[in-house]
């Protein structure tokens, strides 16, 4: 382990927001559903009056219509009752509909809760994280088990609630007439035991129901992503059928699920109805011997049919178990390590980069191993070696796009983990050999991440990017919507390089960003680069001799390790240096 200057935070510290996992106690997933409760506790209480006034007006119901059917047995007046029937039956209807209503807000706004908190986790947990999950597990993830998962809240509540209705009616049978009351205990363990079977079976068939879908949603994501490499392959039937491979395994893990919901449903469905019978038998007797009025049968039979409303449990705790599952694949993408980021600002500097003996590894393997190497700032560094050496693994680390393993990279002195998320995307702009086009217009994509741009700016860096000339020429110049803007591979790389050109840091790192102009325009871009700013340093990868020619010094990388520093006229002195440039060496 390296040490790390005092203000530098561990790598690898978690930077979860409040209240996620990590923070909870007991199962990641727990953490979700309280937070979910918490943060939509205002109609999360609103769910749990409206069932319970619901309940309690349907649990007063069977009262008043043996109040009522009493009434008419004796030949008195029945208005009363009557009235009283008609207004409860109003009464639970509309605090039904108010139900529905906010447990829909509910799990609305738990849903948008959890996926922007899962999105902006797996943002900050970058690009390598990402890649753990693969990346349309993540998008099936974010968008339908965040829908899935952002119901579990109401439906907790509602369980918690529906549980008094059956409860109440349970305690209301055992006023109206005990005896009837102990018939209809008797079969209460068997629900209980069949409800139990039904979360346990239920629960493992979702979650690998919910895996399968996930692999899915990745297969397609790729297939979509390569989908000139697959068309030119001529292997669309062959990818087809492997995007759709995890199918038997969902059809499978969903049959299952279903065939257990039947299951419980069709014992339930037998169970209940054999307990309202025993209670109407049990108050038959009851009336005959004397002990218990036509009314009070009535409401007896009643309270036994909400007592067995317990069955309707399945359903809903169907929905819950299916809403946890998908709570616990949310919880997986939250408990991404993503990297902390220290209070430190830089001081004045040159943007001097220092690899404490760095290492990169990648699954298992190193890929980076930099024994100390310091490179200084105000000037220009190149990097070569062949491919596969480690040249875009040292960008990373120079960009913190990842940390190392071992070691730490400091920036004009600062390891880059103490740094603010500010300081450090303000000193170190990056372009790509493949620049994604984030926003909504090429203006917006060239200016992204820098607060009021202004136009003059953004013209001025497309310009150095050698981009102003071809935005111009769209109908639209630089209003024209990325998605629909007809851009070319090397068009794509100047606008990624224009988005580096706009952010005036003190390191500019270049990962192939040039490697797919034109000579001619590639050697107008490199005016730019070198051009001489003592201010500023800047590390590019380079492919060509020519481009290693005109930096400052060389690193060449020979399987993840430096193989020598020096100037490229020094270095071209070795024939296996010449060799890194194939026919140009
Ligand atoms: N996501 C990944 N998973 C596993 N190994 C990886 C991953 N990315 C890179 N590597 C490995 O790390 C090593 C260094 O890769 P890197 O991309 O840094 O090389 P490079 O010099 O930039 O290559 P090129 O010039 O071809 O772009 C390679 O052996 C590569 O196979």
């Amino acid at each position: 382990m390296s040490q790390l200057p005092a203000g530098s935070v561990p790598l690898g510290t978690d930077t979860r927001p409040p209240g996620g996992p990590s923070r909870d106690s007991g199962r990641p997933r727990d953490g979700l559903l309280r937070d979910g409760l918490r943060h939509g506790a205002g109609l999360a209480a609103l769910v749990l009056l409206c069932t319970l006034a619901a309940a309690a007006a349907t649990l007063a119901l069977p009262a008043a219509l043996g109040r009522a059917l009493d009434a008419v047995l004796a030949g008195k007046h029945a208005t009363g009752p009557v009235v009283e029937c008609g207004l409860l039956l109003g009464a639970a209807a509309l605090f039904a509909a108010l139900d529905a209503l906010a447990t829909a807000a509910l799990g609305a706004r738990t849903t948008a809760r959890l996926r922007t908190r899962t999105l902006a986790h797996v943002l900050a947990a970058g690009p390598r994280a990402a890649e753990r999950l693969g990346h349309g597990d993540l998008v099936a993830r974010l968008v339908g088990n965040a829908a899935q998962a952002g119901s579990a809240p109401a439906t907790v509540v509602a369980l918690a609630a529906g549980a008094l209705l059956p409860a109440g009616a349970l305690v209301a049978l055992v006023l109206t007439d005990g005896a009837t009351a102990v018939a209809f205990a008797v079969g209460l363990p068997l629900l209980a035991l069949l409800l139990r079977l039904f979360v346990r079976a239920s629960g493992d068939s979702s979650q690998q129901y919910l895996a399968a879908q996930g692999r899915i949603a990745g297969h397609l994501v790729e297939a979509v992503r390569g989908a000139r490499t697959v068309a030119a392959a001529g292997t669309r039937d062959r990818e087809a059928a492997r995007i759709l491979a995890p199918l038997p395994d969902l059809r499978r893990h969903g049959l299952r699920m279903w065939r257990v919901q039947g299951r419980s449903t069709a014992q339930a469905a037998t169970l209940l109805p054999l307990l309202q019978l025993s209670v109407l038998a049990v108050a038959g007797l009851r009336v005959a011997s004397g002990d218990l009025s036509a009314g009070g049968l009535l409401a007896a039979w009643r309270y036994a049919v909400l007592a067995t409303g317990i069955g309707a449990f399945v359903g809903q705790l169907n929905a819950l178990v299916r809403a946890r599952r998908a709570q616990a694949r949310l919880a997986e993408a939250l408990a991404l390590p993503a990297p902390g980021h220290g209070p430190s600002q830089l001081p004045p500097g040159t943007g001097e980069l220092e690899f404490r003996n760095t290492v990169l590894r990648r699954e298992g393997r190193t890929v980076l191993n930099l024994s100390p190497l310091r490179l200084p700032g105000g000037s220009v560094t190149a990097v070569v070696g062949r491919s596969g050496s480690g040249k875009s693994s040292l960008a990373v680390l120079a960009g913190r796009l990842e940390d190392p393993d071992e070691g730490v990279v400091l920036l004009d002195g600062v390891p880059l983990p103490a740094l603010t998320h500010d300081a450090l995307r303000a000193a170190v702009s990056q372009a790509f050999a493949r620049p994604e086009l984030v926003g909504a217009r090429l203006r917006d994509t060239i200016a992204l991440g820098v607060r009021h741009p202004g136009e003059a700016r953004v013209v001025q860096a497309a310009r150095e990017a050698r981009a102003h000339e071809f935005i111009r020429r769209l109908p639209e110049g630089y209003a024209t919507p990325c998605p629909s803007a007809p851009l070319s591979g090397g068009e794509r790389q100047r606008l990624g390089l224009a988005r580096a050109f706009t952010r005036p840091g003190r390191l500019l790192i270049l990962d192939d960003a040039l490697s797919g102009l034109d000579s001619a325009t590639g050697a107008r871009v490199e005016e730019v680069l070198f051009r001489p700013s003592p201010g500023r340093a800047c590390l590019l990868i380079a492919h060509r001799a020519r481009t290693a020619a005109r930096a400052d010094r060389v690193v060449w990388l020979a399987e993840g390790r430096v193989r020598a520093v020096g100037t490229h006229a020094e270095l071209w002195r070795d024939p296996a240096y010449r060799e890194v440039f194939g026919d140009e060496g």
